[in-house]
């Protein structure tokens, strides 16, 4: 774990106990170069080890999301290990998230709360009532976010498919959770042409019942599927090594943190697909929770960045996701810097 933080710039983790309300969380801060961290707090089964390493991974995305969409702010995650099967009621879910509230306090403004995987804005008003460290209660973030997730695919259309209308494009979808259902009712509104999975067949079956019936395949078939763009949506590393060899797609762009195991990202390039990365094409909930912008205006912040880093990257033939990050990495070096000349 120290290694790990170290080789990637993490300034701590702290792990939360407290019996009571089953509170056992990972609180990461990567960097708060350019303020205090902003943590998508994720609640779901873990074992120990995936949390943390996902916690690690997480909140080096959220340094760059934040900084390549021009907050000032640092990256943060938390992430809550709920034990499988687990149901709580309302005042469970408050005892836990006003638990958390209480540990994102000791902070002292180091790290701030905002909602991800499996947690509502009503989870972070209850923490909101320990900690003023909370930030998008007022926001739809999955929905934003799906439709910044849209805006940034007709950017990389733009330039990767020669137009950015999306009518008749093959979009193949990997799950149906929150942002992957909200992403694909915007692209049925334009008349792209998707086929959904999720490893919960039922969630992709649902939502084709009531939108006119697009194609449904098994979770590990969509990886086979003739597609434009791929667009993953599930919990992060969705798209395995093994898996690279199998996408037909020209594009990825997706919801999903972290989609592609670690080190993927090269061959996404040498098999001549385009990775918008995660942190550049999902900012849109972000940037609406943080800034208090509307969410078009977010999505458009989004289909800007996209568009520039696509750009940028087919100039100087190199790949997106590390044309993406040297955006925002000079970011935080040149704002960062101006910590030196004091007036703080
Ligand atoms: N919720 C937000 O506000 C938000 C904001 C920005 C980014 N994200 C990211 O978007 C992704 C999706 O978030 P969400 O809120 O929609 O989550 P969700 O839990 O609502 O949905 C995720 C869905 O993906 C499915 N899934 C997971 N792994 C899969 C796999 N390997 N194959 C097939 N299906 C799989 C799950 O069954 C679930 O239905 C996450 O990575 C999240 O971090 C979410």
């Amino acid at each position: 774990m120290f290694e790990q933080m170290q080789a990637r710039g993490h300034e701590s983790i702290t792990l939360a106990h407290h019996a009571p309300s089953g509170l056992r969380a990972i609180l990461a801060v990567h960097s708060t170069v350019l303020g205090p961290a902003i943590a998508g707090c994720r609640l779901m089964p873990y074992d120990e080890e995936d949390a943390v390493s996902d916690a690690l991974y997480l909140s080096e995305s959220l340094t760059l999301k934040a900084a390549l969409a021009g907050l000032n702010l640092g990256g943060g995650a938390c992430v809550l290990i709920e034990p499988p099967g687990e149901e709580r009621d309302t005042h469970g879910r408050e005892a836990l998230f006003r638990a958390l509230g209480r540990q994102v306090r000791l902070l002292g403004g180091r790290l701030v709360l905002t909602e991800d995987v499996g947690v509502a804005g009503t989870d972070i008003a209850f923490a909101a009532q320990e900690t003023t460290h909370t930030l998008g209660m007022n926001t739809d973030t999955p929905a934003v976010t799906a439709y910044g997730v849209y805006r940034g695919m007709k950017a990389a259309a733009r330039v990767h498919l020669g137009s950015e209308s999306l009518r008749g494009v093959r979009v193949a979808v990997l799950g149906m959770g929150s942002v992957g259902r909200a992403l694909c009712t915007h692209l049925l509104r334009e008349g792209a042409r998707i086929t959904i999975a999720d490893r919960r067949p039922e969630k992709a079956r649902e939502f084709a019942e009531d939108h006119g019936n697009p194609t449904v395949v098994d979770a590990d078939a969509i990886f086979d599927v003739p597609s434009d763009i791929f667009s993953p949506c599930g919990f992060g590393r969705s798209i395995r090594r093994a898996d690279i060899p199998r996408l037909q797609a020209r594009i990825i762009a997706g919801g999903e943190h972290f989609p592609i195991s670690h080190g993927g990202e090269d061959l996404v390039k040498e098999a001549g697909i385009v990775y918008v990365p995660d942190f550049v094409v999902n900012a849109a909930g972000l940037i609406a929770a943080a800034s208090g912008v509307a969410p078009e205006e977010a999505a458009e912040r989004v289909y800007a960045n996209v568009a520039n880093v696509c750009a940028e990257a087919v100039r100087h033939h190199r790949a997106t996701h590390e044309v993406a990050r040297d955006f925002a990495l000079r970011r935080i070096r040149l704002i960062g810097s101006l910590s030196h000349m004091g007036g703080d």
